[in-house]
C-alpha cells in the first residue's frame, strides 16, 4: 500500500520553515502542523538567560512535539491524510546539543530516545539552508521581541549543527528524501518559479 505522505520542513531559526510549510499545505492539500511559539511559557525567559532555562525549554519542546506527533499518527497518518509539519522531531536533539550542560544533555538524550522510539517519521525533509546574514535579516523583519537580542554566535553554531544533523539523518536512513534549498538564493516567497520547483520535487517523491 502507498505510504501516506509526511513531510517535514526544517532549517535554522528564521529560515522560512513555517512560511514554506503553510504554502505547501495549501497547494498540496496536506494537513499543516505547526509548533507553538507565542504560547510557549519558557521561550522569552530562555532568551534572557539560556543557562538558567535551557532544560525547562528543551523538555517543554520535547513533550509538546511528542504530543503533536502522537496526534499526527492517530488523526492523520492512520487515516491516510497527508501531513506537512514545520519541524522534524530530530530538531529536539539539535537544540539540546547546543543549549544543555553535559549533565543535563545526558539525561535529556535518554528521555528523547524513550519518547521518540515509536513516533511517526517523515519520509521527506525539506531542508532550508541559509547564511547568518539572511537569518538575522529575517528574524529582524519578523520582529518577535524576545529574538531581537539573539547572539549571532548562537545562530552561527545552530547553522553548523543543522548541517551535521542532516548528514546524520541521511546516514541513519538512506531511504529518507532530503530536498535541500539554498534559502539565500532560491526565494520561494518572491519567485513563483523557485516555489514551483519545490512543489514539483515534493510531488515526484510522494507520487502525487
Ligand atoms: N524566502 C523568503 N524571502 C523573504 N522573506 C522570507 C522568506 N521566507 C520567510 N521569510 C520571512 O522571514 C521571516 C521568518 O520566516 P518563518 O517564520 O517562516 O521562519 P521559520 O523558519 O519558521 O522560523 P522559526 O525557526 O523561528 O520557527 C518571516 O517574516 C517571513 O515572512
Ligand atoms: N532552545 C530551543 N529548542 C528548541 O527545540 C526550539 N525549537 C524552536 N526554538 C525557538 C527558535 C525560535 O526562536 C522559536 C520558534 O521556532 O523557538 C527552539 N529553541
Amino acid at each position: 500500500m502507498k505510504q501516506t505522505p509526511f513531510v517535514a520542513v526544517e532549517g535554522p531559526i528564521g529560515a522560512g520553515k513555517t512560511t514554506l510549510a503553510a504554502m505547501l499545505s495549501k497547494d498540496l492539500n496536506f494537513q499543516l502542523v505547526k509548533e507553538i511559539v507565542e504560547e510557549n511559557p519558557f521561550l522569552e525567559k530562555f532568551y534572557e538567560n539560556i543557562d538558567e532555562w535551557s532544560f525547562q525549554l528543551e523538555m517543554f519542546f520535547l513533550c509538546h512535539r511528542y504530543k503533536q506527533l502522537e496526534d499526527i499518527e492517530r488523526h492523520y497518518m492512520m487515516q491516510q491524510k497527508p501531513v506537512i509539519a514545520d519541524y522534524h522531531n530530530y530538531k529536539n536533539l539539535i537544540f539540546a546539543d547546543l543549549t544543555l550542560s553535559e549533565k543535563n544533555l545526558e539525561k535529556y538524550r535518554q528521555i528523547f530516545k524513550i519518547l521518540s522510539a515509536d513516533l511517526p517519521k517523515p519520509g521527506v525533509i525539506i531542508y532550508i539552508k541559509a547564511s547568518l546574514p539572511t537569518l538575522l535579516l529575517r528574524i529582524k523583519k519578523r520582529g518577535r521581541s524576545f529574538e531581537q537580542e539573539m547572539d549571532s554566535e548562537y545562530l552561527a553554531q545552530l547553522i553548523k549543527k543543522y548541517e551535521t544533523a542532516m548528514d546524520q539523518l541521511i546516514k541513519a536512513d538512506p531511504s529518507l528524501n532530503i530536498i535541500t534549498i539554498d534559502g539565500d538564493k532560491e526565494d520561494f516567497v518572491q519567485s513563483k518559479d523557485a516555489y514551483e520547483r519545490i512543489v514539483k520535487q515534493v510531488k515526484e517523491i510522494v507520487h502525487l
